[in-house]
């Protein structure tokens, strides 16, 4: 449904984005990659809000620039939205819809309610935004890209900042537009990915590392994930070279390391998760670019 065919960016002579091929259909698809991998990038080429250099993103068979010179829709929040503080989110939406649509009154007012309904913001659609939360100015951008978004939902880092319980809301808000669309979640918290994703997409200074199951992505660490008991003493003298975490229990702290060989006579090779294939794999492209092993 979602499709992008050799897309890539170039500024100058620097590509923010290589050249790369993805097919996305409905669901909800998490974008992970450090700061400065190019995950903004892809979400604009794909928002139509930028010209490729190379390829192009195309929506249902057309290109997604004249998807949108089209009439068509397509919902994006970007990394810092604002409101107008004065505003309420009814409003707010309210001049959003009127924006984009001749619908009547009537018709743009059942709309919002709707939006306001799927993001759980009825109950304060008629209290000023100045009041509001920085999990309810969240879900408001949402429900904003959600009211353009017919066929394709991108938010950028819809969960930074947000506390435990927003972020599990505004999931379960991703999770039911992906129901009838494709929804792009880019984020730095894997968490939100492991929780609602079943395909994740890998960025690395500006190359597709990955695309596929979230299961997929745990294989990276694959038999080299050990998880072992120690002292405190000991874990204090311990090389921190590969140690991915290290938790206080009743015994003393139980270590889980990333290592070809094991890293202590008790440790024992356990299943990866996905935030460790995740490291394996972003480890990886680090020591292939400084030509050494892993
Ligand atoms: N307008 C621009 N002009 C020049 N370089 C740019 C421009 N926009 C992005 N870049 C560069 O392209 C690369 C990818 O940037 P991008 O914002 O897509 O990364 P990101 O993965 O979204 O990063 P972050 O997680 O920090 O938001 C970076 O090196 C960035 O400096």
């Amino acid at each position: 449904m979602l499709t992008a065919h050799m897309l890539g960016k170039q500024y100058k002579t620097e590509w923010a984005l290589r050249p790369l091929t993805l097919q996305l259909g409905t669901g909800l698809h998490g974008l992970l990659g450090p700061n400065g991998a190019g995950k903004s990038t892809l979400l604009r080429l794909f928002a139509g809000m930028l010209a490729p250099t190379t390829g192009d993103a195309l929506l249902r068979g057309s290109s997604v620039r004249d998807f949108r010179r089209n009439g068509g829709r397509i919902g994006y929040l970007p990394q810092n939205m604002r409101v107008l503080p004065q505003f309420t989110a009814r409003q707010w939406l309210l001049h959003a819809a009127s924006l984009q649509s001749k619908a009547s009154l009537k018709e743009r007012m059942l709309i919002v309610d709707d939006v306001l309904e799927q993001v759980n913001l009825r109950s304060e659609a008629d209290v000023p935004a100045r009041s509001y939360s920085f999990g309810m100015i969240k879900r408001l951008g949402v429900a904003q890209a959600l009211l353009s978004a017919s066929d394709l939902l991108i938010v950028d880092e819809p969960t930074a900042g947000l506390d435990p319980e927003e972020r599990i809301r505004l999931r379960r808000v991703l999770a039911e537009a992906a129901a009838t669309r494709v929804v792009l979640l880019s984020t730095h918290v894997l968490g939100d990915i492991g929780a609602s994703c079943r395909e994740v997409i890998v960025l690395g200074r500006g190359r597709l590392m990955y695309h596929g199951s979230t299961q997929g992505l745990a294989g990276f660490a694959e038999d080299r994930t050990w998880a072992w008991e120690t002292s405190e003493n000991e874990w204090r003298r311990m090389p921190l070279d590969g140690l991915l975490s290290a938790r206080k229990t009743d015994e003393g702290i139980l270590c889980r390391a990333l290592s070809e060989r094991s890293p202590s006579p008790f440790a024992q090779r356990v299943e990866p998760t996905m935030e460790e294939g995740y490291l394996a794999l972003m480890g990886h492209q680090d020591h292939q670019e400084a030509g050494g092993l892993f």
